[in-house]
């Protein structure tokens, strides 16, 4: 396979790759107005151009995502208009973006991190602790159906899909009688004021890089690549390093729920919380790490080989 590096001509349209759910469409017009605001010259009218492309797990309703299985369901055809040239970048949720990348592409920038945490709704105000027994809690994530089941294993759980606003009106309709949503997304709909609780993360620890923007540009595009630089937020980008670590140590040992959050505690220091679950929420294998700046790979990587080595066999093997 040959891979094309067509490279952004200044007087060309800037072309930003994007999902067209509003949540990926808000993600997409933060990064057009942090380029403008650091290129003048990006800054006019009509110099970045925001292309909208449908993935395929923009195309899966019925299912949820762990059973339409498969990774990078919502990267893969954003990737290739890239290595086609169709586009210069791509905003993602990193949350969405699988551990290995196609040749020639890489993650070159991260936006600073919105609120990692999830957010609890329930259409009666009642926390996680207070629902009634046999009460319905709606969500397609396994990371977030095994932590509610730890806690509340007389709770049942139920998928529930389709994006941010469709979630909250089946909550409102009564097709479940809770859901949770990433804060992030909520703040960037500013749709965060309609939540009952923020999780902290000792009660839901969020998934693998929750909350961050990532910039994917071809590795040989040093013109974009170089517009970007200044957008880079390095303490996102080394938490982000750091928690991703956790997923590729586990990746390959199937679709076990796993949850990590690195932050940093000191200057230059981090500590990174991760956690491998059964999807029933009765077996939980957790490990920290405290580690320095340039030691955030090695730490989530070493992190999640334990797990790895903890974990029970059988109960994780899902796939
Ligand atoms: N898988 C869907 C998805 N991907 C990223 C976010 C939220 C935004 C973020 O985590 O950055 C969501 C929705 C959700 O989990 O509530």
């Amino acid at each position: 396979m040959t891979i094309a590096t067509p490279s952004h001509t200044p007087q060309a349209p800037f072309r930003i790759g994007t999902r067209g759910s509003p949540l990926a469409l808000a993600q997409a017009h933060e990064t057009r107005d942090r380029l403008g605001a650091a290129h003048p010259h990006l800054a006019a009218p009509g110099a970045i151009e925001i292309v909208v492309i449908k993935t395929t797990g923009d195309r899966i309703l019925d299912r949820t995502l762990a059973e339409a299985g498969g990774k990078g369901l919502f990267t893969k055809e954003i990737e290739d208009a890239l290595l086609a040239g169709e586009i210069d970048l791509a905003v993602h949720s990193m949350k969405d973006v699988p551990t290995v990348l196609p040749a020639g592409l890489d993650i070159t920038c991260l936006l600073p991190r919105e609120d990692p945490r999830d957010a609890w709704f329930s259409r009666d105000g009642a926390t996680l602790m207070e629902l009634p027994a046999g009460a319905v809690v709606g969500t397609a994530s396994l990371r977030r159906q095994a932590q509610v089941l730890a806690r509340r294993p007389d709770l049942t759980v139920v998928p529930l899909r389709g994006n941010v606003q469709t979630r909250l009106r089946k909550l409102a309709e009564g097709e479940v009688d809770a859901t949770l949503l990433a804060m992030a997304g909520l703040r960037r709909l500013s749709l965060d004021g309609h939540a009952t609780a923020v999780l902290e993360a000792d009660i839901m620890l969020p998934a693998v890089a929750q909350g961050a923007i990532g910039i994917e540009t071809r590795v040989a595009d040093a013109v974009t690549n170089g517009l970007l630089a200044p957008l880079n937020c390095a303490e996102t980008a080394l938490r982000v390093t750091a928690e991703r670590g956790v997923l590729s140590a586990l990746d390959g040992s199937c679709r076990t729920p796993i949850a990590a959050l690195a932050r940093v505690v000191a200057e230059g220091a981090l500590e990174l919380d991760a956690m491998a679950l059964s999807p029933d929420g009765r077996t939980i294998v957790t490990t920290s790490r405290r580690f320095l700046a340039t030691d955030a790979l090695a730490a989530g990587l070493d992190a999640g080989a334990e797990l790895k080595g903890r974990l029970p066999p059988g109960i994780f093997t899902v796939s």
